[in-house]
């Protein structure tokens, strides 16, 4: 579907703080979204995610660099990059509670340009792929957060963008709801669309990424599917290696000579290791205690340990 994703040059947004010093909320940033991928921004609070989505979405101009959306320049070409995109940044800004979730979609679809019969039919089969339907003449007001968001993206989706932006789509969800919006969002990329997500939730992140952008201190720190930044984060934070042993009780071998040992955890028939390299390590344990092994499993780092030894890094 989408043909042309988002490109950032050098993006670059400053602000001046209460004193009037000037800070750089976003510097540098180089960004691609290619056509069909899905791109998850994380990075700590203050780290320049919303911002880089409000100069996407055109809500902000950048001080210096560019940026495309579906092929459109965000500040020269404006209208073309906004037909080009849906956003959903969330919350309960962009949406008018004393109004149904229908009249909010026919609001946003006459802004979109959409008009008559093809704005009623996009208005309902939104709303249905959003499991909206039945509350379509019920006021936003009434509306639980999980169904805000959902009319959210819902209103993203209604002029049929081949780009979505999406600021922290499960933000404050349940558990259930954010499963649902992984659900949704996944859906979507399957369709075709460009998507840039914004999250805190790592699980969001590794399970619906193509790629993740880690973004400190208003520029890209590192990118790369989730899996290649586990497996290059375990260069420096090892590797977890989880031994399940065939005797569920304390008789288990002690595996405290096991080369490159870093931490080591026991506890009735488990053994955890932290280690530098897990493949050398598992190798040793299998050729030593190989016949009271019920299982052995290697891990690199989980995308949250990336996350944070990214935060800690100078
Ligand atoms: N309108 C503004 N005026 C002044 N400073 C701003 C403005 N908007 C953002 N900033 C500053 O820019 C920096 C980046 O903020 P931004 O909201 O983009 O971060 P974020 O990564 O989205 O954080 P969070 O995870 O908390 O949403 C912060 O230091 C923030 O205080």
């Amino acid at each position: 579907m989408a043909e042309q994703g988002i490109v950032t040059r050098s993006l670059s947004r400053e602000f001046k703080d209460k004193a009037g010093r000037v800070r750089a909320a976003v510097s540098g940033v180089d960004l691609t979204v290619e056509p069909g991928e899905l791109v998850s921004v994380l990075g700590p609070n203050g780290a320049g995610k919303t911002t880089t989505v409000r100069l996407l979405t055109g809500l902000l101009t950048p001080t210096s660099g560019s940026a495309d959306v579906g092929g459109h320049d965000v500040v020269r070409e404006r209208r073309a990059a906004s037909r080009a995109c849906g956003f959903s940044l969330g919350g309960d800004l962009g949406l008018y509670p004393r109004l149904t979730a229908l009249q909010n979609l026919t609001f946003f679809g006459l802004m979109y340009g959409l008009r008559g019969s093809h704005l009623r039919q996009r208005s309902v089969t939104v709303l249905e792929q959003m499991g909206l339907a039945d509350r379509a003449g019920d006021t936003v007001g009434t509306f639980s957060r999980g169904m805000k968001q959902r009319l959210h993206l819902a209103r993203a989706l209604l002029h049929e963008p081949s780009v979505l932006i999406l600021d922290e789509p499960s933000a404050g969800l349940d558990p259930q709801s954010a499963a649902a919006m992984r659900r949704l969002v996944g859906g979507l990329a399957e369709e075709g669309r460009s998507i840039l997500l914004t999250t805190h939730d790592m699980r969001e992140a590794e399970e619906l990424s193509d790629r993740v952008v880690l973004m400190k201190d208003g520029a890209v720190h590192s990118e790369a599917t989730p899996g290649r930044l586990r497996v290059a984060a375990a260069a420096r934070l090892g590797h977890s290696v989880q031994i399940i042993w065939t005797a569920a009780d304390e008789s288990v071998p002690a595996c405290d000579a096991c080369p490159g040992l870093l931490e080591s955890r026991q506890d009735r028939g488990t053994t955890r290791l932290r280690v530098r390299d897990g493949a050398e390590a598992a190798g040793w344990v299998l050729a030593r205690f190989g016949d009271q092994v019920a299982s052995v499993s290697v891990t690199p780092p989980s995308l949250e340990e990336v996350f944070l030894d990214m935060v800690d890094s100078r």
